[in-house]
């Protein structure tokens, strides 16, 4: 009888959506103050939004139960006008895995510009893709324009502070608005020694993700101005975003943003140092140059005599989960759950998947 083996650890490298709450968390839950948020009472709901907001130095704070939700709440505050178009990366988060939102439920229509490798699109490419209002007749209206700081699908890179600012001015130019999907813009902050506020200073409005590297079990908080956040809560509510005592989850997000906060710069060293080994197996793949932050894309090279799904399979036999992304293409999120121990444990698998199932295959 085949005996399914024990694993004796699990090093969970999906995503840093994954982290389970800490005891602090926990215990800040238990204890919260909470109210109805939907009547705008929840006390910890206030705090945790004035304290994210007053951090990027923006007027005002929306919780939002997903960065998903904070996304669409916010290109369709911007894009209220039927007719509106955005300008957005084609390999954003926003176009590629959010079902198409913007469109879908809110009628907006995506204008999407390459995104090179390094999360930007050309600057030149934005303008020569904002609508001429001289065709307004036949045009959509470009209305906004969406960055996202650090970058997912380019394997976590940073947007440097001169490119925003840049993008900026071009939004003020043709008075467009400027969105900034700020998922892990706490990783992009600490890995570019940039404050924060600086970083997210010519958007008009950022969504901040508590529950991807911050650790927090669930949330997103929109930052903007008073004008924009009010709109952003009507529209919560009518996307059955407004919840009841979130002060709960809010509480946990509080902590998070007080505890984890110091600790991304570990989990982008532990991210590199993990590149650094994983390019010297050979048969993988890795620009170790290119890991800015907590992520990392891997390719199983041509003739490698490993298959994605057996490495997938050893890896997981191990204990050591990853997301795959295509035919012969992984992705490891690092997150402050996962140790420099686990990081050694997790290349001494792929050291073991490379040089032992080659050795099946009869390499
Ligand atoms: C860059 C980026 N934006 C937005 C989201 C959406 O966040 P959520 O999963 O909370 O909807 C994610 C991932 O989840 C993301 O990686
Ligand atoms: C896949 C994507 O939706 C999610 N934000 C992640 O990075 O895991």
């Amino acid at each position: 009888m085949m005996m399914s083996k024990i694993v004796a650890r699990t090093v969970d490298l999906r995503s840093d959506t994954v982290t389970k709450p800490t005891e602090a968390m926990r215990a800040a839950m238990a204890a919260a103050e909470v109210d109805d948020d939907v009547l705008g009472t929840d006390p910890t709901a206030f705090r945790l939004e004035s304290e994210v907001a007053r951090m990027l130095c923006k007027e005002a704070g929306l919780f939002v139960p997903s960065g998903t939700m904070s996304n669409l709440i916010s290109v369709l505050v911007h894009c209220d006008i039927r007719g509106s178009e955005v300008i957005l990366g084609d390999n954003s988060h926003i176009h590629i895995y959010e079902n198409g939102g913007i469109s879908t439920i809110g009628g907006v229509h995506p204008r999407p510009v390459k995104s090179n490798e390094d999360g930007t699109m050309d600057i030149g490419l934005i303008e020569a893709s904002i609508r001429d209002p001289r065709g307004e007749l036949v045009y959509p209206t470009t209305r906004l324009i969406c960055l996202e700081n650090s970058h997912g699908n380019t394997g976590g890179r940073c947007l440097h502070v001169e490119y925003i600012d840049k993008v900026g001015e071009l939004a003020k130019k043709h008075g467009l608005r400027l969105h900034i999907d700020g998922a892990r813009i706490f990783n992009a902050s600490v890995a570019l020694g940039v404050p924060v506020d600086r970083l997210v200073q010519p958007a008009d409005s950022v969504s901040v993700c508590l529950s991807k590297g911050l650790g927090a079990p669930v949330g997103s908080v929109i930052v903007g101005s008073k004008t924009f956040i009010a709109k952003a809560r009507r529209l919560r509510k009518t996307l059955g975003g407004g919840m009841r005592q979130v002060g709960f989850i809010c509480a946990a997000a509080l902590v998070a943003l007080r505890e984890n906060l110091g600790k991304l710069e570990h989990d982008h060293m532990n991210a590199k140092a993990l590149a650094v080994g994983l390019n010297q197996i050979e048969g993988l793949r890795v620009n170790a140059a290119a890991v800015e932050t907590n992520i990392i894309f891997f390719d199983i090279t041509e003739g490698s005599k490993i298959t994605a799904a057996e490495l997938y399979k050893h890896l997981a036999e191990h204990g050591v989960l990853v997301m795959p992304e295509g035919p012969s293409r992984m992705r490891i999120v690092l997150h402050h759950q996962i140790s420099s121990s686990d990081v050694q444990y997790t290349l001494s698998c792929f050291q073991q998947a490379f040089s032992g199932l080659q050795e099946e295959n009869g390499n």
